[in-house]
């Protein structure tokens, strides 16, 4: 039951995003995906939550291609993602937002879930279950009922991890999940991140630019340049690897707290 990508071809107009990536990952596999911006890193989760129609290759998830999976059926599948860019909704609450996550448990729909038609209130207390367990694991349930306006980045940072977990997913896509944050919310979420991996069978993707928090908290890194890939295999490895040094790692900051180049 696994991630098989194969091929994998983007092309924005005279850009070639991603050009014939092969990639396996196998459950309970945490990978760091690195490389210089423009990379195509972003565009590869893109891909597997069906956002960008590559113009070849294959993408097979538990043994079933999704290409023909529509975005609204990507969490259907297993699969969640956080975002480079919050995604979350000021307005609503903590719980509120997790609870967009869970909704794919319902069978209403989070729109009809929203306006709290009679019919659906017992499906909302399953989701809003879901997503208390989810506020749980990340350590933000006391914090459910607070409005997501104004709170903190590295708060924000945590319900958008929380809303992917609502998910429950299979396959859990982290689009720089450390930018923005200060060495000691680092520390936190490297653990949280790691606990995930250690309590579940879960597939974990990270993509971060910042080198400590990612070649520390990944066994295997993938490497991409220029949309090819151009390095797969263990952290101690591939950090020492010429070519990876040669096109990202000479001039990541390592320590950095932004984490970007
Ligand atoms: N929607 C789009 N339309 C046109 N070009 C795009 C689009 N999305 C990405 N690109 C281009 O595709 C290439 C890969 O971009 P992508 O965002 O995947 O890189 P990345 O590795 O995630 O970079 P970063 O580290 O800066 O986030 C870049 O040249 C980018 O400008």
């Amino acid at each position: 039951m696994t991630l098989e990508i194969g091929g994998l071809t983007v092309r924005f107009g005279g850009v070639t995003a991603l050009s014939e990536v092969d990639l396996t990952v196998r459950p309970g596999e945490l990978v760091g995906l690195i490389g210089p911006n423009g990379a195509g890193k972003t565009t590869l989760f893109d891909c597997l939550t069906r956002r960008v129609e590559p113009a070849a290759g294959r993408m097979r998830f538990e043994g079933a291609g999704l290409e023909g999976t529509a975005p609204h059926e990507v969490a259907g599948r297993g699969i969640a993602r956080t975002f480079q860019q919050l995604g979350l909704f000021p307005g609503l609450s903590v719980r509120e937002n997790v609870m967009v996550g869970a909704h794919r448990h319902g069978r209403s729909g989070f729109g009809a879930a929203a306006i709290r038609p009679g019919r659906v209130r017992r499906e909302e207390r399953a989701i809003r279950r879901i997503a208390d367990e989810a506020l749980d694991r990340v350590g933000l349930l006391p914090l459910a009922d607070h409005p997501a306006a104004h709170l903190p980045h590295g708060i924000l940072k945590r319900v958008e991890i929380a809303r992917a977990l609502a998910v429950r997913p299979r396959l859990l896509l982290l689009d720089e999940p450390v930018s923005g944050l200060g060495h000691d919310e680092i520390a936190d979420l490297a653990r949280l991140v790691r606990d995930m991996h250690f309590t579940s069978d879960i597939m974990i993707i990270v993509v971060e630019h910042h080198m400590e928090f990612v070649m520390n908290l990944c066994e295997r890194i993938v490497c991409l340049d220029s949309g090819r890939k151009i390095a797969d295999g263990a952290s101690g490895h591939v950090r020492r690897d010429p070519r990876v040094i040669d096109a990202y790692l000479g001039v990541v900051p390592w320590a950095s707290p932004a984490g970007r180049p």
